[in-house]
């Protein structure tokens, strides 16, 4: 196998894998020998090649990990491309680089332990274990932050603005609010309204000074659609709840006197500033989305026509959003091979031809395009997330 292979892949296989040969001469990514110690579950069986990468050199890590001011890397894209391993692989990186670093999921069905290899649930800070600086992970419930979120609110004075209209003797006014209905909306929460409040949960978790130490934070996403209406929706809730509370000081004049005879103003006053408070994280999650010192949006797909479609209606919401975006990974791309297997050989033309939509694509073609191998095994455990970074992020 190595003998077909060019100078370059030889002395790559020679320097980092073991060189087993494999069927028909296909050429895959094997893990190496120390990827399989304390965290990995299967043992690979096949040869490798290095990994490709193009694009612009000043996008590389060098520039992800210069500097101590925080920034914030987000990576999405359709479900199962590899989000949370290049997510993971990028944290373990920066904490080897020597960045106190935050991996962060709020996607509903979290795969950071899988990746990770170690317990990381619970909804709090959790160490990993393995990488030089410190690595925390928080896995985040969207649906459970939403359940927190309206618990304190109904502690607080009622569901939402209908019972908060209704509760001072302004039933008709709900009328006239008609989509800003907060009790409902948090009984039957639009598409994104989830994560949207884990997000800015996250957002509250990192003002806390115990937070402060991390110069790098990682968010695992969720998949693409879901991220696509977590990124309108802070407009959406922002507009909502402004208008809520806008109406709600004009008409407090106007019913100061009812409040007064209900003797219901301090826990409405504590139902609005909870809403005020969702606000102003929300406006803040939104700003840190845009901001091109400090975010970085990285889509991850994989070379099939489907996946790199998706990729660019992706790239062009983004864009629409104002989200910085500046790399593309390509994931489980099939490594070289002079002699492949017809089931190889017709996979690889399929991969062409998708990478050759990139290339041609208005919203991608422009975007620095890292390409990471598929390799013969999941990557799991801080070993393996530090071979797939070391590819990655160069
Ligand atoms: N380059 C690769 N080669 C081989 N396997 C890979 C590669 N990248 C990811 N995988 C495997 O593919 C599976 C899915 O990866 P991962 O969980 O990272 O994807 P995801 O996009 O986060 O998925 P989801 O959308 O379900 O959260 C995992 O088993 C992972 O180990």
């Amino acid at each position: 196998m190595l003998a077909t292979a060019s100078p370059h892949l030889q002395a790559a296989a020679r320097r980092l894998f073991l060189a087993v040969p494999v069927n028909q001469g296909c050429s895959s990514i094997r893990l190496p020998r120390r990827c399989f110690g304390r965290y990995a579950s299967v043992r690979a069986a096949s040869v490798t090649a290095p990994p490709a990468k193009e694009g612009a050199d000043d996008l590389g890590f060098l520039e992800m990990s210069s500097g101590t001011r925080r920034r914030y890397y987000m990576l999405g894209g359709k479900g199962g491309v590899g989000k949370t391993s290049c997510a993971a692989s990028l944290a373990v990186r920066f904490a080897n680089n020597g960045h106190p670093t935050l991996v962060v999921s709020t996607d509903p069905a979290h795969s950071l332990s899988d990746s990770f290899a170690q317990d990381l649930s619970g909804g709090t800070l959790v160490q990993v274990e393995g990488p030089d600086s410190p690595l925390f992970a928080l896995e985040i419930n969207p649906e459970k932050a939403r359940e927190e979120f309206r618990t304190v609110s109904q502690k607080n004075g009622g569901t939402g603005v209908k019972d908060f209209m209704d509760s001072m003797g302004l039933g008709v006014l709900v009328e006239q609010l008609g989509e800003l209905k907060l009790g409902e909306l948090l009984d039957t929460p639009p598409p994104g309204l989830d994560e949207a409040i884990a997000i800015s949960k996250v957002m509250q978790f990192l003002e806390a000074q115990e937070y402060s130490m991390f110069s790098r934070i990682v968010f695992d996403t969720a998949p693409t659609g879901h991220t696509l209406r977590l990124l309108s929706l802070p407009d959406f809730l922002d507009a909502s709840i402004g208008k809520i509370l806008k109406l709600r000081s004009k008409i407090a004049s106007a019913t100061s006197a009812i409040k007064s005879v209900f003797g219901q103003e301090v826990q409405q006053q504590d139902a609005a500033n909870k809403l005020e408070q969702l606000r102003e994280r929300m406006v803040k999650v939104r700003e840190l989305f845009r901001d091109t010192e400090s975010t970085e949006f990285i889509i991850v797909t994989i070379p099939t026509v489907m996946a790199i479609s998706e990729s660019s209606r992706l790239h062009s919401s983004l864009q629409k959003e104002s989200v910085p975006v500046r790399r593309l990974i390509v994931n489980q791309v099939l490594p070289p091979s002079t002699s492949d297997c017809k089931f190889c050989s017709i996979k690889r033309k399929d991969q062409t031809r998708a990478l050759d939509m990139i290339r041609t694509d208005p919203e991608l073609k422009g975007l620095n395009i890292i390409q990471a191998p598929l390799v013969d095994m999941e990557i799991r455990g801080v070993p393996a997330l530090n071979f797939l970074g070391d590819i990655l992020w160069k």
